[in-house]
């Protein structure tokens, strides 16, 4: 497992093709996808071991893709921890009672690993099924989750995340350790259960300032990936092009990009570091002549990096062919010449 494309190049080897995968390549752009999880509500489904291995290969089978990501969510974990989450479709995850204060903190415990031994049988299931691709495990990062627990669900602003970050620095601080807890357990479990890889999402973290990310944010991501530092880290953020080097210096072994600015750009920013990204997935939209020079920019570009993995610079959209995905993979896996 460890000769796999995509650990040689976490490790910041050049390899003779970027390995690829695509964030969120496991849902609703897949018709296969929308067969199984009908009428299974989204949290449901990730409590499910035969599903969630289902849904997992659907697009190895289908792209040939060099590494698999799990399939489950962010919140699974607040979820298993007891928190009233739920996801509500077309809109995202949706708390039922916001953290406001202090008092509220009280209603996030410890993350048992025994609350998620579903995703220990499924992981260990899919290891096997997957025959030596590797298989990506991944958490939200302290920032995304605690989010959607202040604001209550998906934001536009953030403004109720940033006043309690600002106002009670002390509730934040003692929010967001409480959720690295959390996060560092879930990932845990996956690395334990077979998982190759880690990714930790910062989804949302681009809405912050530069210095807001360093003081509220930085300590609590470094401290969920030195837990979780014998396995390769990606660490990834959209809009967060600005504090890339504050990202690695969190601990990650690979930093993700956005198509907010070229790869040997991004690799001037963090130099020794391997990158991951960064095709707009927008763009999967256009004619396929467009898409195709971009793949081949994106390929040049990464090779100015330490190491790089092909990927897009944020999920894919459910409105995505899958043909068109393919094409992506192949043109991509017959550069090895
Ligand atoms: C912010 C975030 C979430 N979840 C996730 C993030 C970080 C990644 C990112 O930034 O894209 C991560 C995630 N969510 C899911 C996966 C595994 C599948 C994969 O990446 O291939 C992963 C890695 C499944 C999912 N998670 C969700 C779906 C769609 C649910 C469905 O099929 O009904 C899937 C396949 C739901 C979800 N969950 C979340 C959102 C915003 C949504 C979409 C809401 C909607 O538009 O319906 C929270």
């Amino acid at each position: 497992m460890n000769e796999s494309l995509l650990v040689r190049a976490c490790r910041g080897e050049q390899t003779e093709r970027p390995p690829v995968w695509f964030m969120r390549q496991a849902g609703r752009s897949l018709p296969e996808y929308r067969k199984v999880r009908e009428g299974v509500p989204m949290l449901e489904s990730c409590r499910r071991p035969e599903m969630v291995v289902e849904i997992t290969m659907q697009p190895v089978r289908r792209y040939g893709v060099d590494a698999a990501i799990f399939f489950s969510d962010i919140v699974v974990p607040l979820r298993a921890a007891g928190i009233d989450v739920e996801i509500e479709s077309g809109v995202g995850p949706v708390v039922a009672e916001p953290v406001r204060g202090r008092a509220d903190l009280d209603r996030l415990p410890p993350l048992e690993p025994g609350a998620v031994s579903f995703v220990t049988e499924s992981v260990r299931g899919l290891v096997e099924e997957l025959a030596g691709t590797p298989l990506i495990g991944f958490a939200g990062a302290p920032f995304t989750l605690a989010s959607y627990l202040v604001e209550g669900g998906p934001s536009r602003h953030y403004e109720r995340t940033k006043a309690l970050m600002h106002s009670q620095p002390d509730v934040w601080h003692d929010l967001l350790g409480r959720v690295a807890r959390i996060t560092a357990t879930f990932l845990r479990v996956q690395i334990d259960a077979g998982a190759s890889v880690v990714q930790l999402f910062d989804s949302w973290a681009g809405a912050l300032s530069k210095a807001e990310y360093e003081r509220f944010v930085l300590p609590h991501s470094a401290a969920v990936l030195a837990e979780v530092n014998d396995v390769p880290r990606i660490h990834f953020g959209v809009g967060t092009s600005e504090f890339l080097p504050l990202m690695a210096q969190a601990g990650a072994d690979v930093v993700g990009v956005d198509w907010r600015i070229p790869l040997d750009e991004a690799a001037r920013r963090v130099p020794g570091v391997p990158l991951q990204g960064n095709l707009d997935p927008a763009l999967l939209l256009a004619d396929w002549p467009v898409i195709e020079a971009e793949v081949d920019r994106i390929v040049t570009e990464g090779r100015a990096a330490e190491g790089h993995i092909f990927n897009l610079g944020h999920g894919v959209l459910p409105s995505t062919d899958p043909d068109v995905l393919a094409r992506v993979v192949e043109r991509i896996r017959a550069m090895a010449g």
